[in-house]
């Protein structure tokens, strides 16, 4: 069965990974060219992304990832994983530049001015989703063929066109699997019915926002 990879160079893998598992989707870390033989998708995770872009090019991934890509293979990224596939980095080098999006990096400030909320993403969920943002960038332009699917006061949060999804947040850093599911049906993969874990909104505090 065709499953989807996290990228596990640096970052936040596990966290991914036990996403799709409660959805009972495939889940494989991806260090190597070979890993991805077989996925029907590829998440790239929240990290550092001028670590991550290094990394990619050292284990010579970038390319592996960028000849998927043309083949079929759908990707998300997350947080730094988005600013490694945007086409234009504000002050910054772009890294796969695969989607055509502007993006700001550590838009919001400090790690200090990381924070947690919740919208209404009604392409993705019913109901609201939690949202976790660390240190995060800001979606601030979109190009032609690149829908908003979250749309915050001057920015976009979350985007995608036909192959690629990207988040500004961390859905993997919540309760809610709304957003990995999502993923795995524009990669074609049924997930299971429920397992989402409970909550409400104000009492998921694992990852609060920090004390100033
Ligand atoms: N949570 C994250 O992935 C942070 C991204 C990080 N600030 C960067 O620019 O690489």
């Amino acid at each position: 069965m065709a499953g989807i990879g996290v990228l596990a160079l640096q970052g936040g893998v596990v966290e991914h990974l036990e996403h799709l598992q409660r959805l009972g989707v495939g889940a494989t870390p991806v260090k190597k060219a070979a890993d991805l033989d077989g996925l029907a998708g590829l998440i790239i995770p929240g990290g550092e992304s001028t670590c991550l872009r290094r990394l990619l090019h050292l284990y010579e991934l970038d390319e592996a990832i960028a000849e998927r890509f043309r083949a079929g293979l759908k990707l998300w990224g997350t947080c730094a994983g988005a600013i490694l596939l945007a086409k234009r980095v504000v002050d910054g080098d772009p890294g796969l530049a695969l989607i055509d999006i502007e993006i700001a990096r550590n838009a919001f400030g400090s790690q200090l001015a990381s924070f947690n909320t919740v919208a209404d993403v009604p392409a993705v969920a019913a109901a609201p989703i939690p949202l976790t943002f660390i240190r995060a960038p800001k979606i601030t332009a979109l190009g032609p063929g690149v829908r908003s699917l979250l749309r915050i006061d001057d920015y976009y949060a979350a985007a995608e066109d036909d192959a690629i999804l990207v988040t500004a947040f961390h859905p993997e850093l919540t309760p809610s699997l709304a957003f990995h599911r999502y993923f795995a049906t524009k990669c074609g993969i049924a997930t299971v019915e429920a397992d989402e874990v409970d909550w409400r909104p104000g009492d998921w505090t694992r990852y609060a926002p920090l004390p100033r």
